[in-house]
């Protein structure tokens, strides 16, 4: 199908309205309806919204309030939407005069304030649209003052009900309408002078041929007019036929009035029967009008209920969108915490990662490190083990096994330490083998060994376990005797002398025997200058004695035997005069 084009449909909208006017006929409704949906599909909403309140104003004409109300809601609704001022003020009049229909007073007037304001707002746009917005005004003026009468303020309705300052020309029906409706208020009040030139004023009108509804006003209304003026014969003459008219129409309201006004006449010209019967009638139409007005109101609350009910589904899934969206942005939210709990997880095993490997490392590196100094330490005792090993060698003589001369000299202040500080003196003794050499010369060099090495046994044998023997070198030996005093020296080197002498050395093939030299001072010992001598100088003084031994013809003995009182002389003059403090064998034994 073509889609029609917005200057047709809106000319076929003046067409419909001009008709509606004339007559609300319910078998408009269907072109209203096609043509509402031709312009839907060319998105001409206004047009859209004029056929709403069209068919809302045909059912309302036919009492069916419910849907009367829902097309007005709809109208309004979309004109909110197109921020359309005009199309809001006509919605919400279309409204008022339902809520009038309905008696609801209240929530007329309030359709109407807000129309006013709305009005009020379009001043703004006059000059766009002069004529929407003095058909406006002139539509509330109308409804205001039809409200007034309708509750009962009459003076206030005369005065809302004028045209003065508005262009009427183009809007008849209206204008006619609103002089009807004054007429009647100025009626209400008596004053049917006044009236009376109204009603001329719309008899001249051809609204009256066109639509039924305001034709019977007009007869209504000059009714009325007669019975005010006292002629009865033309009231009832006036009212008859237009209430002929209105049985069998849906003007009930017109009927009723009607038939109020021809009771009046009745009674004023005395026939009580049919002021009787007229009045009955006029209570069973006002009954039918009320049980209508009822049934509409039921129904009215019924479809406001179903609003509301409606606009709280609304508002429900409002909130529920409202709900969801809150649900999904917290999902994002908790998307986005997983995903940076995620980054910080992996960062955290990166770093855990890699203070293990560190850790590692370090473990390792110690490990490594003490594995070292173990070894180290294995190494050391080993090199201390070696060096005591070789000191102990380096103390020793290999031949003897006795301690080596090394030996004495690195240990004679441990081995005199203890004499300091005691009465008890060491003696130290040399003892040298005689004529050694003619051993050598005589057996050969390796029986020179085996004599020293038997020499040695032998003499350790004689000694206390305190005393220490020592080679000091070639075929002599220093015999260090600690805690001894001269006197119990003489009989001990007296006994090495003798075995000695006595023993059998060398070799079961061959057998030789040979005899020592022994020369001993004790240590320490003391000049008269206090001072007491060294070692060193003790040893010399040993040698001396040795030497005595020697010359004195060998196999003897010679001790240094010194007084108790340090010697008034000098070292070297000790020296000199040995012979006057020693002991000898050969003095034991002359
Ligand atoms: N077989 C051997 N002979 C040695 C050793 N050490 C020194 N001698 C010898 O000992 C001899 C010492 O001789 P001398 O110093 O003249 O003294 P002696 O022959 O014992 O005579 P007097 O000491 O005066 O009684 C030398 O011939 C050295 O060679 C050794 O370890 N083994």
């Amino acid at each position: 199908t073509e889609l029609a084009s917005p200057s047709t449909l809106e000319k076929s909208l003046a067409e419909l309205n001009e008709a509606l006017k004339s007559d609300f006929d319910l078998s408009l409704l269907p072109e209203l309806r096609a043509l509402r949906r031709d312009a839907h599909d060319i998105d001409a909403l206004e047009i859209v919204a004029q056929t709403l309140l069209l068919e809302g104003q045909v059912r309302q004409q036919y009492g069916d309030y419910q849907q009367s109300l829902v097309l007005h809601n709809d109208a309004l609704q979309l004109a909110i939407q197109r921020k359309d001022l005009a199309l809001m003020a006509q919605s919400r009049l279309a409204i008022a005069r339902l809520e009038m229909d309905l008696e609801r007073y209240n929530y007329a007037q309030r359709s109407l304030d807000d129309v006013q304001q709305l009005i009020e707002q379009l001043d703004n746009h006059f000059q766009k649209t002069p004529y929407v917005a003095q058909q406006l005004l002139l539509q509330h003026r109308l409804w205001q003052g039809y409200l007034y009468v309708l509750l009962g303020s009459y003076h206030q309705a005369v005065a809302t009900l004028r045209t003065d300052g508005l262009v009427v020309t183009g809007a008849p029906e209206l204008r006619d309408t609103l002089l009807l409706a004054r007429a009647w208020a100025l009626l209400k009040l008596g004053r049917y002078q006044q009236a009376q030139p109204i009603l001329n004023q719309v008899a001249q009108s051809n609204m009256l041929v066109r639509n039924q509804r305001m034709r019977l006003r007009f007869k209504l209304l000059q009714s009325m007019v007669w019975l005010q003026s006292g002629d009865f014969q033309q009231t009832l003459d006036t009212a008859m036929p237009a209430l002929m008219e209105t049985f069998a129409t849906r003007f009930l309201d017109e009927q009723a009035e009607l038939q109020f006004v021809m009771s009046n006449a009745y009674v004023q010209m005395g026939d009580y029967q049919q002021a009787h019967l007229y009045l009955k009638r006029y209570a069973l139409t006002k009954d039918a009008l009320n049980f209508q007005k009822r049934n509409n109101k039921l129904l009215q609350l019924e479809s406001q209920y179903a609003l509301a009910t409606q606009k709280q589904q609304l508002s429900l899934l409002e909130k529920d969108n409202a709900l969801q969206a809150q649900e999904i942005f917290r999902h994002q939210q908790i998307l986005e915490n997983t995903r940076l709990a995620q980054q910080r997880g992996a960062l955290l095993l990166i770093l855990a990662v890699a203070l293990l490997g560190f850790l590692y490392w370090r473990w390792q590196n110690k490990r490594y490190l003490s594995l070292l100094e173990e070894e180290v330490k294995q190494r050391t005792a080993e090199l201390d083990e070696r060096n005591r090993q070789l000191q102990a060698l380096s103390y020793s003589d290999s031949l003897t096994g006795l301690h080596n001369r090394h030996y004495f000299f690195s240990e004679a202040d441990k081995l005199l330490a203890h004499t300091h500080g005691t009465s008890q003196s060491t003696i130290f003794c040399l003892i040298d083998i005689d004529h050694f050499k003619q051993i050598n010369d005589s057996y050969g060099h390796a029986v020179g060994d085996q004599v020293l090495q038997q020499f040695a046994q032998l003499v350790r044998l004689q000694l206390r376990e305190q005393d220490v023997l020592i080679r000091w070198g070639g075929e002599e030996f220093l015999l260090v005797m600690p805690d001894t005093d001269v006197s119990q020296a003489q009989p001990l080197i007296e006994r090495i002398r003798h075995v000695v002498m006595q023993a059998l050395f060398g070799s079961d093939a061959q057998r030789l025997m040979c005899t020592c030299s022994l020369g001993f001072a004790p240590y320490p010992l003391r000049l008269s200058n206090g001072q007491p001598l060294d070692w060193e100088q003790v040893l010399e003084l040993a040698d001396n004695c040795l030497y005595q031994a020697k010359h004195g013809g060998r196999d003897a003995w010679v001790g240094l035997n010194p007084p108790a009182q340090p010697l008034a002389m000098s070292f070297e003059q000790l020296q000199q005069n040995m012979e006057a403090f020693t002991v000898s064998s050969t003095q034991l034994a002359g």
